[in-house]
């Protein structure tokens, strides 16, 4: 694209880079124009940002990444250490493209900065994000506004599993947003993963009582996290930004929509983690998907494309990765114009007769596990995975 030079680019890039390291209350904007445009012009752009919206972290790494891509080709740098987690991120982001042609790269940069711009433009009065983000949670980013409250799981460095304190605060935020003014609520990940699932690293931490009494918490931490998702009240929309594993997938079938990017995969490698199907997928599935296709998931870890995952009922709609944000919040802006009794009591009349039945298979499949959790197949993958012998 002839506006997308990488002259011009360069010269933005640090710009991005100091947003993305948290310079305080720093709000990001270039206009349509700056793209093609003289130092002059990208200047003044650069002279509005603090009038306008943040994009987020992601986007950051997004821009970070198609930048990188875009002038230097696929990811060509040693995978930064542990604990250098904002280096980890971008890398993660860069190299999550792969071989993605440079031109391509271009492209998806320049149409997310125009998309970034033509949002900001049509919001004058956003908010600063500092506002419209609710204090105390630690593993998520949870906000609300235009009717909306959007809980962002917020790990990335680690594809966003899922903690003993991030089922918590998902669960407390679920709590507040069910009682908040906002008409829908919306799932989604930071990064380049939506999530990873349960964190396997949850199964080290063993109490005095010994490893019985430790699956006997996590079985009930697992039952109390699905039924605040069967309970909960408001149209629940997944934004399933990336990858998908475990019981991140699991309970998307407690969703009212699922929107995936055509970069999403659908993983529930249960026999493999020596495991067993929970988020009431036991049942959901083989309603959504029939039985044949829903054991191919759930018994044999078979990974599902976007694509495959919506011809089979999981996904409500796949779109391209590079405007999915764009489009879906779109999309989900129009949606919460809509008048919040009716879409919920149409929630009630479509979930409601199911309800007793999803607690029953919740705990069913609850104490299932506690007793697979105490297996020697799960304890070998688990170690396997925190020792580095096994990767999905
Ligand atoms: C209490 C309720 C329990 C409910 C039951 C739930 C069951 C499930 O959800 S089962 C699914 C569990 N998830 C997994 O088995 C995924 C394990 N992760 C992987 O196989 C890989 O990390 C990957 C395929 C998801 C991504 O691979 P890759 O792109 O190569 O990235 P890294 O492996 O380098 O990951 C970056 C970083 O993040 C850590 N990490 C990722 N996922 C998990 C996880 N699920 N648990 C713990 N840690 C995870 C990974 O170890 C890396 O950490 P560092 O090496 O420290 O950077």
């Amino acid at each position: 694209m002839a506006g997308a030079s990488g002259r011009v680019v360069r010269r933005w890039y640090p710009h991005v880079l100091r947003s993305f390291l948290q310079v305080p209350a720093l709000q990001l904007h270039v206009s349509k124009t700056a793209m093609r445009a003289s130092q002059k012009d990208f200047e003044s752009a650069l002279s509005q940002v603090k009038l306008l919206k943040d994009p987020g972290n992601e986007v950051k790494l997004k821009l970070y990444a198609l930048y990188k891509q875009a002038t230097e080709g696929p990811c060509n740098t040693p995978k930064p250490g542990v604990f250098d987690l904002i280096n980890k991120a971008k890398w993660d982001a860069w190299n999550a493209l792969g071989s993605l042609p440079k031109e391509t790269a271009r492209q998806n940069y320049v149409d997310l900065v125009s998309g970034l711009s033509s949002s900001s433009d049509s919001s004058s009065q956003v908010k600063p994000e500092a506002d419209r983000k609710q204090r105390g949670y630690e593993t998520l980013v949870v906000t609300s506004e235009d009717s909306i409250t959007k809980i962002m799981m917020n790990r990335p460095a680690k594809k966003n599993a899922i903690t003993t304190q991030m089922y918590n605060e998902i669960m407390l935020a679920l709590k507040a947003a069910s009682k908040d003014d906002s008409a829908i609520t919306v799932l989604t990940g930071n990064g380049d993963y939506y999530s990873s699932g349960n964190d396997l690293s949850n199964f080290t931490d063993i109490p005095p009582e010994g490893i019985e009494e430790k699956a006997k918490s996590s079985a009930i931490l697992l039952r109390d996290f699905v039924d605040c998702f069967i309970d909960f009240p408001k149209p629940l929309i997944a934004a399933v930004n990336g990858p998908a594993v475990g019981i991140s997938v699991t309970i998307l079938g407690l969703f009212d929509t699922v929107y995936a990017s055509s970069r999403a995969t659908f993983h529930t490698p249960f026999s493999h983690l020596g495991q067993s199907p929970e988020g009431c997928s036991s049942y959901t599935f083989p309603k959504i998907m029939g039985p044949a296709k829903a054991a191919e998931m759930l018994i044999f870890g078979k990974k599902l494309t976007a694509a495959e995952a919506c011809a089979q009922g999981l996904v409500s709609e796949v779109f391209p990765d590079s405007t999915f944000q764009k489009e879906v919040w779109t999309r989900l802006k129009a949606y919460s114009k809509l008048p919040p009794n009716a879409m919920r009591i149409s929630k009630q009349v479509i979930r409601n007769r199911e309800k007793e039945k999803l607690h029953a298979i919740n705990a069913e499949e609850s104490r299932v596990l506690q007793e697979r959790w105490l297996s020697d197949e799960c304890t070998n993958a688990v170690m396997n995975f925190l020792t580095r012998k096994a990767k999905l």
